[in-house]
């Protein structure tokens, strides 16, 4: 059982805030206690711990949620700007696997500086006879790191699995799907990455390039966990839950190759990659696998589930994604939190069928996943919140002087080993570049 939790008080003003919300992170603050939650500059950006619990194992969800629960049911919150994100709010992260020796954490930051829709607030968080810092909270925001735009100077590494083994561990999967033992699994590796000069790497530059070359997707730090997810496993907010499913994938550089070829009458370029992707049967398969675990999980808890019947085409600068977004009112009074919890893990991370796909996950990977491909996100005092999965990110190690980057992809039966490799090198980009392990792209 975890500690008992703090009491905790909590105010929210209203503010103004321009500009980068991350340049307000000052440089000295642990690594690992920096949180984000970001999309097209919006969203939350914070520091500090006024409160932290950590799980593990089965009960992982469960435990967090009790603690939540009583975290927010004995504070004092002074909320004036009542805006989903403003008042009380957790960030969180979670091991993908009940049997990971990391751990799950869910965290209350100290400072929270948030916008939405272009009304600025901040919160700050006192433990139990803790005095209110000092100052008006507004003062902070005319502080700006001048060091955001400068990146570590890092060094890769191989992975638990060199990429030139990959190939013959997909071939594995892809041998054990044609016994039926399972119909879709989801493999990733890993790529070690470390500061060059073995010291600490500092997240708000990375957060930063996350955000300028992916702004349509979430980017987010948790505890040491950062990178930039394109895929929402559960938003809940005001009685909606939405969530956003992917699977299935091509590569955007193919556009290139594609060029010469002239459009069919109907007005179709045939080698253009996003129709190759809508009509590839290996990629709408895995796509169906994925939507059909999160309508299941979803069902239990809401009224009017949509469920669109044909996914559309998520563009992102790397890789083209079959997307569909599901749509429900929710009636069995759950938190966002709870909703993660039962959602996870969907067949965009391990599988079909779940347990079958996980036994393969663990004996074929060779490696702990950690808290890649689990739950992110926040959860506020009214149970809403946003939780995107784990994806395009890197964890950052106890020591904060390494992480490990991660990638994956589903396999189906009529996955090809090569392409599977080529699909998680494409799918590191996002990390590799924003922890400058790439040549700068014009
Ligand atoms: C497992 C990952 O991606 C998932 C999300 C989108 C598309 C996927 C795919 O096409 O395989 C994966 O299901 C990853 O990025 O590490």
């Amino acid at each position: 059982m975890p500690p008992p939790p703090p009491h905790l008080r909590a105010r929210s003003v209203a503010v103004d805030v321009t500009g980068d919300l991350l340049t307000r992170v000052p440089d000295e603050v642990d690594p690992r206690e920096v949180v984000a939650w970001l999309r097209e500059g919006d969203g939350m950006v914070g520091w500090g711990r006024a409160a932290v619990v950590r799980t593990a194992g089965v009960g992982r969800f469960e435990a967090a949620e009790a603690w939540w629960d009583q975290v927010r049911a004995d504070a004092q919150v002074e909320d004036e700007v009542r805006l989903p994100g403003s008042g009380l709010v957790a960030f969180g992260s979670f091991a993908f696997s009940p049997r990971s020796g990391d751990e799950s954490v869910l965290t209350v930051p100290r400072t929270l500086i948030g916008r939405r829709d272009g009304l600025a607030w901040v919160t700050q968080v006192v433990a139990g006879d803790e005095p209110w810092p000092a100052g008006h909270p507004a003062e902070m925001l005319a502080r700006s790191n001048p060091h955001l735009g400068r990146l570590d100077p890092l060094v890769e590494l191989p992975g638990t699995v060199p990429a030139t083994d990959w190939p013959r561990v997909v071939a594995r999967a892809v041998r054990r799907i044609g016994t039926g033992a399972v119909e879709k699994v989801v493999l990733a590796r890993d790529v070690a990455v470390r500061h060059r000069d073995g010291d600490v790497v500092r997240v708000a530059p990375v957060l930063e390039r996350l955000q300028a070359r992916y702004g349509a997707t979430w980017t987010f730090a948790v505890d040491g966990l950062v990178g930039a997810t394109p895929e929402m496993l559960v938003r809940l907010q005001g009685g909606r839950a939405r969530s956003r499913v992917l699977a299935g994938t091509i590569r955007r550089a193919e556009a290139a190759a594609a060029s010469p070829v002239p459009p069919t009458p109907a007005g179709d370029h045939p080698t253009d990659p996003r129709l190759r992707l809508v009509r590839s049967v290996k990629d709408l398969d895995e796509h169906a696998y994925a939507v059909r675990s999160v309508a299941e999980a979803l069902r239990p808890h809401c009224t009017d589930l949509q469920v669109p019947e044909d996914p559309y085409v998520l563009e992102l600068p790397d890789v083209y994604h079959l997307a569909s977004d599901l749509t429900g009112r929710m009636v069995s009074g759950a938190t966002s939190l709870r909703l993660a919890a039962a959602l996870h893990p969907s067949a965009a991370v391990c599988g079909t069928p779940t347990p079958a796909a996980a036994a393969v996950i663990e004996e074929l990977e060779g490696m702990d996943r950690g808290r890649y491909a689990g739950p992110v996100g926040w959860v506020d005092g009214s149970g809403d919140g946003d939780w995107g999965i784990a994806l395009r990110c890197g964890e950052l190690a106890p020591d904060r002087r390494s992480l490990r980057i991660f990638a994956g992809g589903g396999i189906v039966a009529a996955s090809d080993p090569r392409a599977e490799l080529a699909e998680t090198e494409v799918k590191l980009t996002a990390m590799r570049h924003a922890l400058g392990l790439l040549p700068e792209q014009r």
